[in-house]
């Protein structure tokens, strides 16, 4: 018979163990560092990559935004997309903004109409098709007003193809943001807001130049875009170009929220690869309603101001208003610039649409706010391109909200009596 050697014997004793406990063991381990140690090695890379030359920088930043997308939590796409939709857009507003040509029409509802802010629309409609195609769309313009005019159609493309070619985007962001070849397919992307219905699905409500008077008076204007859910506002991005968030003088700010995640402020970069570092935003919190300012509008025509004067009296305020257009304003609250958004109708006529407020609102909200209309009543973002069971809003931080309400409800009710919604 032959000899066992013991090495043999506790070969053969060991192999069970080793099969049975010490294997299972090891993969447990492997399974429990081997996404910190592969996150490692995917962070050394990019960090080996990054030396001094201006093309490891740019590889660095699109895997940075490569993170961000897989970021798992709810909206993070909808959120990265709408920011640099917006953040590309801006590129074209700015180059008009100091430009002197701006191709201005008036509508038909005699408010006027640029080329900055059709070339807007199409650049975030095309971002929004290449990312979320079977999303709707809720837009400001249309394109009717360029089909009869070439001259303005041409001054349009040619802006986008300047937006287009000035940020230095990557194949993949340009796979994710879109791009308009020609004219046609920018009049269709223009187009793609034609949706009616907000109390159904995923639907984006875009305004491309919201406070174009301002942005022709060389004031504040504002791209805003929000992203409703069933009637809800989920998502919201507000490109302010002229705007800062400290004392800076409107070095331009991109603000955001997702619902129940807070609201954040970046600084607008011309260059797609360097947006920054967010900083979370919080309004004031302030104690008594007559430590507030109002932020409010400069047009006369779109908020009854005089009104407005007296319900500041009534709240104790003595602080001048700030005055500003466009949603620039429910932006400037949520950092903090000012405290009280007070916007009560000249006339009943008029409907709030959707796209004056979607991305503001949420924005405000996740900043410590609340946002009701005159009568103190939950606004409500489900009935289509208007509020139709809204009129006045008031926007305001937490801790002053129920003193405000009262007031301006007192004030709406012996004005404006008790309006009954049209539904
Ligand atoms: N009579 C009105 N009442 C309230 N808002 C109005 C009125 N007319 C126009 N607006 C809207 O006011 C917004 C700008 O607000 P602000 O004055 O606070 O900057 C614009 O979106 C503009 O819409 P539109 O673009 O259709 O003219
Ligand atoms: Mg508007």
């Amino acid at each position: 018979m032959p000899r066992i050697s013991p090495k043999r014997s506790t070969a053969i004793s060991i192999k069970p163990l080793l099969f049975f406990v010490v294997l299972p063991i090891l993969l447990g381990i492997l399974v429990t560092i081997a996404p910190s140690i592969s996150s490692r090695i995917y962070t050394f890379i990019p960090t080996l990559l990054c030396s001094s030359t201006r093309v490891t920088t740019l590889i660095c930043s699109r895997l940075s935004l490569r993170t961000m997308a897989t970021n798992s939590a709810p909206y993070a796409r909808e959120r990265r997309i709408a920011e640099l939709a917006v953040q590309r857009a801006a590129i074209l507003t700015r180059a008009v903004y100091t430009s002197k040509v701006k191709g201005t029409v008036t509508k038909e509802d005699k408010s006027p109409v640029t080329l900055a802010d059709f070339g807007a629309q199409s650049l975030v409609f095309a971002a929004l098709h290449a990312s979320f195609p079977n999303d709707n769309i809720i837009g400001e313009e249309d394109s009717s007003d360029l089909r009869s005019n070439p001259e303005l159609t041409s001054l349009v493309f040619t802006a986008i193809q300047d937006a287009l070619s000035s940020n230095e985007q990557g194949a993949a962001e340009s796979a994710e943001l879109g791009t308009i070849s020609n004219e046609q397919e920018m009049l269709e992307y223009i187009d793609k807001g034609d949706c009616k219905d907000s109390a159904t699905g995923r639907v984006w409500a875009l305004d491309p130049i919201d406070g174009t008077k301002g942005f022709l008076r060389g004031g504040q204007y504002a791209i805003a875009l929000g992203l409703l859910v069933d009637g809800e506002v989920k998502v919201g991005v507000l490109g302010c170009p002229n705007l800062s968030a400290g004392e800076g003088e409107g070095e331009g700010v991109i603000l955001s929220a997702v619902r129940g995640q807070g609201a954040i402020v970046k600084p607008m970069s011309a260059d797609l690869d360097s947006i920054s570092e967010p900083q979370q935003i919080s309004m004031n919190q302030i104690s008594s309603t007559s430590e507030a300012s109002f932020c409010e509008g400069v047009e006369a025509g779109h908020s009854a101001q005089d009104l407005q004067a007296k319900i500041a009296q009534a709240l104790g305020i003595t602080a001048p208003s700030v005055r500003m257009d466009s949603q620039a304003k429910y932006a400037a609250i949520s950092m903090g610039q000012g405290e009280i958004y007070l916007r009560l109708p000249t006339k009943l006529t008029y409907e709030e649409k959707i796209w004056d407020h979607a991305a503001g609102s949420i924005i405000v909200e996740e900043a410590g706010g609340e946002l009701v209309d005159m009568y103190g009543d939950a606004i409500d973002f489900s009935t289509g391109r208007t509020f139709k069971r809204n009129k006045g809003f008031i926007a305001m931080p937490k801790s002053i909200a129920e003193d405000v309400k009262k007031v301006v409800r007192e004030f709406a009710v012996e004005t404006y009596g008790r309006w009954k919604s049209s539904l």
